[in-house]
């Protein structure tokens, strides 16, 4: 049949043939009534007749009735109102689906209106966070960039209850899913993250997602918080949950029986919640005293609703999303599962410098000048100083003609700066044209600035001191500010938090600015003792540690002070500090003496070097030390982290020699420290000052190939050198093997879990081959294949010093344990070997029980997630006669059957030296494992 001739549905027939499925899933009927009644579809008294009936089933097969017998066009426009009133027909859409419905050109010029209140309301929210999310803030609300331009994905790593890595995230919508939820009691998406990491334009994205339907999730309602917002209500004030929702979000329309709220409290599963910022909590939640909130209808204080609401007391079964910085407390029995962002990976880097420049002249000159600064790729993968830098740097270039990033070493003071100099230079620099460009002269922008500077200053140090991200129009004015100022770019005024009519509200454009201001604040200050400088300094070493150990570890230590603590954290103190620390720094002095009497700096300056060298010196006194196999061990606390940044800071090779030499240990543990690529720098600067040698375990941080380029100088001294789960390529490996055969002093390798290919195999096996001390390597959970794996068994073979090996989870296979097994073959020193998990079947189980025959040095053997079955078992059970020295076998999670384990029975009272042979998950039911009761060395639990 031609098209022409292509048959035109039956409406009255879809609606028979559907007629069930019609009655069970069209809800609501009002909706329907309406339309029809509007369209003259129907008459009065249809619809008396309809709404006479008692059940809505019953009333759609009353609708269906009439409007069949009103012939085919209103059946047709029955179905078109299911088909625009989309959110109140949801259930039905599905069936659109099946039936290939597509309105006709006739239907499509009728008009149909919504007089559904929740899914009117659903249309109402998905506007409104369409208009509040499409657009990225930029430079003083005068220029906006569409977040759909600009967003790029970063690197979302999702982590068990133990803060230990589960794997990355592939797609936002895996963030709502039911993958890696490792408490399913738990209510709670927790999201963690540095500052300026994106945590709030993640949130952005799934609420523009959301918005767009492209999100998937059941949900028809989406409310967003950000938890500054609950600072802003007096302590006695009350409010109901449905003024919460309603009042921050948007109102329901022409719902005069509350059907919207009442809809929620009965289907709280189709409610998505965000909360951005948790650490901004000025209270700490844990001690408030106040019972929770159980009935959706009482009134109390809006904190009390949000402690019921993310423990489930209220609106239980709804999802929630909820942000905070990294290291902030956050009872885990209501979190069902936890992501931590780290910030772009290289290739996101450069997608980013994409989107950034549009022109293809300045984007290849941007990644060259970045793949020439590995720290300056550190700071900028973290997104809010990439896009400080780029913009920034944009903005340069087109006033004055320059067109370099910022020098190589550049500080993170330097990046702010650079932000000041560009919204200050709004006051001297004329609208950027194309022929005449003027030079640059930072210090007389900041000189023409420095009033509208100071008190941007004045007003960040008020509000940060008294705990708020907040401030009202009475500072703003209070601190001298005019409208003017206002344009420039450093304040933003709030709109959201500001339903009442009050005057407006303002927040700093992020809270790391306001961070950076109040330290210049304290520079400054030339009312003040010069010591106030120092007072967050004072201020973070009498708060509680933030910690960023696993949370085992850390819910030990958290002992909780009696005042009360203003942040969850104290992050944005650390950062005052920090600032402080570069302001004052010799690369700075130069532009801060135009602002400041060069006297006051100076004593500043002596100030804060003394207190700086003092404070490193009985922070390093104090940490407890241990004695491990390598030496004197230190595994320093995470304040030690922003002590290292601090010093990173001043530039100060006085400190820096202070610092290093205070390190008395032989190993230090920065492990599960939050060391992002950036801060290598720092440890960089500081460790170039160490003159002996020094074992450094960096395991589980975020240091990536930019981190380990910065540590390049530094690989020289270490003994120890621990990167696991650090996301090194095999670019990073590239660095380690000519750093390290180089210098030949390295003892300990630790590359487990990173996303090393055969390529970085070959160079590790190089490693092994060139520094004869090396005696441990652990390259486990990488990207090895056999190739790889006979690269490192080789070098293993020729090795004199090689202790302990681990491979887990590479897939080297029968190749490689053939490779391994020649490796094996008479070693004489290697103790520990894990072949586990590596693909590994009865052939290669032959040959490395066989070579292990001609082993007396081998004491732990781990072949555990093999597939080992009964046809290795004689070589096994010959191995165990050979009484060779070996202490632990591990076939955990094999193949093996009834027969198989016989043999290994029969041959263990032969052998003297086995402590064990593990054989639990194996093929024996647990009436068969019962028959090896009697010999208590073939362990099955
Ligand atoms: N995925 C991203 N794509 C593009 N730009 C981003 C992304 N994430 C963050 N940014 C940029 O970085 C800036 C800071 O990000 P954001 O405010 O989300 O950080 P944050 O983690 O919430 O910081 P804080 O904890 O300090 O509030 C954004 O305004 C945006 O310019």
């Amino acid at each position: 049949m031609g098209p022409a001739q292509e048959a035109v549905p039956s409406f009255i027939g879809v609606l028979t043939l559907h007629r069930e499925l019609l009655v069970s899933k069209l809800k609501s009927v009002q909706c329907v009534v309406d339309n029809l009644h509007a369209a003259g579809f129907l008459c009065d008294e249809d619809v008396e007749i309809i709404q006479q009936v008692a059940t809505k089933a019953d009333q759609v097969r009353k609708i269906l009735e009439v409007v069949q017998s009103k012939g085919e066009e209103a059946c047709e426009y029955m179905i078109f109102v299911i088909y625009k009133v989309y959110d109140a027909y949801i259930d039905l859409q599905p069936w659109l689906k099946e039936i290939s419905y597509r309105p006709s050109h006739g239907v499509l010029g009728m008009t149909v209106v919504n007089t559904d209140p929740i899914s009117r309301y659903c249309e109402k929210l998905r506007h409104e966070i369409i208009r509040d999310t499409s657009f990225i803030m930029s430079y003083g609300q005068q220029e906006e960039t569409r977040l759909d331009n600009l967003y790029t994905d970063t690197v979302i790593e999702l982590l068990n209850d133990s803060n230990e890595s589960l794997g990355y995230l592939e797609d936002l919508n895996q963030l709502l899913g039911d993958g890696e939820v490792f408490n399913h009691q738990g209510e709670i998406v927790y999201v963690m993250g540095d500052a300026g990491v994106g945590k709030s334009i993640l949130l952005q994205k799934l609420q523009n997602l959301w918005s767009k339907r492209e999100l998937q999730t059941d949900a028809i309602f989406f409310f967003k918080f950000r938890c500054r917002m609950f600072s802003i209500f007096k302590d006695a004030e009350q409010i109901s949950l449905r003024d919460l929702l309603f009042k921050y979000n948007c109102y329901p329309d022409h719902d005069p029986d509350d059907e919207v709220f009442d809809y929620i409290t009965r289907f709280p599963e189709k409610v998505v919640f965000t909360f951005d910022g948790y650490d901004e909590i000025q209270e700490d939640l844990d001690r408030l005293n106040v019972p929770e909130v159980a009935s959706p209808e009482e009134k109390s204080n809006p904190l009390q609703l949000l402690v019921s609401l993310l423990c489930g007391k209220l609106l239980k079964g709804s999802q929630k999303v909820l942000t905070s910085r990294t290291g902030t407390e956050f009872q885990s029995r209501v979190i069902r599962k936890k992501a931590a962002l780290r910030g772009f990976s290289s290739s996101q880097l450069k997608t980013y410098v994409k989107l950034h420049f549009k022109e293809q002249e300045h984007r290849e000159q941007v990644l060259v000048q970045l793949e020439a600064s590995p720290h300056l790729c550190g700071l900028c993968s973290t997104p809010l100083f990439c896009w400080i830098v780029f913009k920034s740097f944009w903005h340069l270039h087109t006033v004055h003609d320059s067109f370099r990033l910022p020098e190589a070493s550049v500080s993170l003071t330097a990046i702010f700066l650079m932000l000041s100099e560009v919204f200050l230079s709004r006051l001297t620099s004329p609208a950027p044209s194309l022929t005449k460009k003027s030079p640059r002269c930072t210090s007389d922008t900041f000189r023409t600035g420095l009033r509208p500077l100071a008190a941007f200053a004045k007003l960040a140090l008020q509000s940060m001191a008294r705990g708020s991200f907040i401030c009202s129009q009475e500072e703003v004015g209070a601190c001298g500010l005019t409208d003017e100022d206002l344009s420039l770019g450093f304040l933003r005024s709030v709109s959201e938090f500001d339903t009442t009519g009050s005057p407006a509200t303002f927040e700093f454009l992020h809270v790391t600015l306001q961070s950076f201001l109040a330290a210049f604040a304290l520079v400054l200050d030339e009312r003040s003792a010069a010591s106030t400088i120092l007072r967050f300094f004072t201020e973070c070493s009498r708060r509680r540690k933030s910690s960023c150990l696993p949370l085992s570890i850390w819910s030990r230590r958290s002992s909780k002070p009696d005042e009360k603590t203003p942040f969850a954290t104290n992050e944005h103190l650390q950062f005052i500090n920090l600032f402080l620390c570069g302001l004052l720094s010799k690369a700075h002095i130069g532009l801060m003496e135009h602002l400041v009497s060069p006297a006051l700096l100076k004593k500043k300056q002596t100030l804060l070097k003394s207190y700086l060298s003092t404070s490193v010196k009985s922070h390093l006194r104090g940490l407890p030390h241990h004695s491990v196999a390598e030496g004197k061990k230190v595994h320093v606390l995470p304040n030690f982290l922003w002590i290292l940044r601090c010093v990173f800071e001043t530039g100060s090779k006085d400190i820096a020699k202070t610092t290093a030499k205070g390190i008395t240990a032989d190993l230090i543990k920065l492990g599960y420290c939050n060391v992002y690529s950036g801060d290598c720098s720092a440890i960089n600067f500081v460790l170039q000052h160490r003159r002996k040698l020094l074992g450094v375990d960096m395991d589980n941080n975020n240091i990536s190939d930019y981190g380990v380029k910065q540590l390049q100088p530094s690989f020289c001294k270490m003994t120890v050198v621990r990167l696991s789960v650090n996301q090194l390529s095999d670019c990073s490996i590239q660095v380690l093997a000519e750093e390290l055969c180089k210098y030949k002093v390295v003892e300990f390798l630790g590359l487990y879990d990173n996303n090393i290919t055969d390529a970085g195999a070959k160079l590790v096996a190089q490693i092994i081959n060139e520094c004869p001390k090396l005696r441990v390597v652990k390259i486990g959970k990488n990207k090895i294949t056999s190739v790889g794996g006979c690269y490192l068994a080789n070098a293993i073979q020729k090795s004199t010093s090689m202790f302990e090996v681990g491979m887990w989870g590479n897939v080297i296979g029968d190749e490689g344990a053939e490779a391994f097994s020649e490796a094996l073959r008479n070693h004489p020193s290697l103790t520990n070997l894990s072949l586990s998990a590596t693909g590994i079947t009865s052939k290669g189980g032959r040959c490395i029980a066989d070579a292990l025959r001609e082993n007396t040095v081998l004491r732990i053997f781990w072949l555990v997630q093999n597939e080992l079955s009964d046809d290795a078992a004689p070589h096994f059970a010959e191995l165990v006669r050979a009484n060779t020295g070996l202490t632990h076998l591990w076939l955990i999670n094999n193949q093996l059957t009834v027969d198989g384990m016989k043999q290994l029975a029969e041959a263990l009272p032969v052998n003297t030296e086995l402590k064990e042979i593990c054989v639990k998950g194996n093929q024996l039911s647990a009436e068969e494992e019962s028959q090896f009761e009697s010999e208590r060395r073939l362990r099955f639990h």
